[in-house]
């Protein structure tokens, strides 16, 4: 193999570890909180150094993650194919790009945005990266309840960049996020639990079974419907928003009873789908509505 083609296998491997899909939904979030944190437009400095400083953060918090769990990945089908099972990285190499990745979007944060982003990025790294990765997952069913607080925090992040501050709008955001975790991940769950329960993760439908799971997506799913009228009711967000939270909260609603009575792993995997687009589409909704209406 060529030096260059050897380098291009390097560095998508390394791209890899960073779970760039997840990662880019959460600086899309984060993106979201800088923009409504004003009624003009975010500084470009700021708008381009936060993305840049959240996403290095977010991708290094992966990359310990897929570090510590190497070992699991290897023996789940989801996650086979990963940099680290694969022995296509070493931990080593993994562990000096967390640490390099991780230093340097923190840096760019503290330095060039403001030293509060910075502690409240680290707080989510280490929720993430240690909290979550190391104690809970691997020690009660409720580990994304209390670890989705990791994954809820991007608009916060976003909004304390452009006000140097956390405001009760952030809190609201944040909570989208925090109630829409456990339908997301339990979807997910629910399909793969015989991964899950082969390699002793101690996840909601291995340890309480489908009936217990379901019925919590369901309650879960109306914390979030209720959750994601407060932009409106807060006066945070007008009618556009409204009208495409509606939409979006009808199919939800509709997909998680539809598999609470008749649950197959094809509608799961649709619910889990359906998830990630929900999410994207009621930030967008947001965007949209804080500059048009
Ligand atoms: C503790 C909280 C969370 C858990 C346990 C969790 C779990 C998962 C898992 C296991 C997958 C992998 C699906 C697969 O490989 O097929 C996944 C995918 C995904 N998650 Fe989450 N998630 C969490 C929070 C979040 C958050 C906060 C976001 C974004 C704001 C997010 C966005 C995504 C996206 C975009 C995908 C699809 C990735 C792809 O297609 O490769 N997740 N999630
Ligand atoms: C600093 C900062 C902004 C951090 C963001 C935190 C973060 C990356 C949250 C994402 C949550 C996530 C990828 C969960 C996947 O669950 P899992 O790790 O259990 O999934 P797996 O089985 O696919 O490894």
């Amino acid at each position: 193999m060529t030096q260059l083609a050897t380098a291009r296998m390097s560095a998508r491997s390394f791209y890899a570890l960073c779970k760039p899909r997840v990662t880019a939904l959460i600086v899309f979030t984060a993106m979201i909180g800088m923009f409504m944190a004003t009624p003009g437009m975010v500084p470009l400095q700021t708008l381009l150094v936060a993305t840049v400083g959240i996403a290095f953060a977010s991708g290094a918090a992966a990359a310990f993650n897929c570090l510590i769990e190497y070992k699991i990945d290897a023996m789940m089908a989801r996650t086979r194919a990963r940099p680290l099972p694969t022995g296509q990285l070493s931990q080593m190499e993994t562990l000096l790009f967390a640490s390099v990745l991780g230093g340097l979007g923190l840096s760019m944060l503290y330095y060039w945005v403001n030293p509060l982003t910075m502690w409240l990025t680290l707080g989510t790294f280490v929720g993430y990266a240690v909290i979550y990765t190391v104690f809970l997952k691997p020690a009660t069913p409720m580990n994304i309840v209390i670890g989705g607080a990791s994954g809820a925090m991007p608009p916060i992040l976003g909004w304390a960049a452009v006000n140097n501050t956390v405001s009760p709008e952030a809190l609201v955001m944040f909570l989208i996020i925090f109630a829409w975790t456990p339908p997301h991940f339990w979807a997910l769950a629910l399909y793969r639990r015989e991964e899950y329960a082969k390699v002793g993760m101690p996840m909601l439908p291995v340890t309480h079974g489908e009936q217990f799971t379901l019925l919590h997506i369901v309650l879960y799913t109306i914390i979030l419907v209720v959750v994601s009228m407060m932009p409106f009711g807060l006066g945070m967000s007008g009618w556009l928003y409204l009208a495409a939270a509606a939409i979006l909260n009808c199919v939800f609603m509709y997909y998680v009873v539809s598999l609470y009575r008749h649950y197959s792993d094809a509608l799961a995997k649709t619910t889990f789908k359906y998830s990630i687009l929900y999410l994207s589409l009621i930030f967008a909704a947001l965007l949209l509505d804080h500059y048009l209406v």
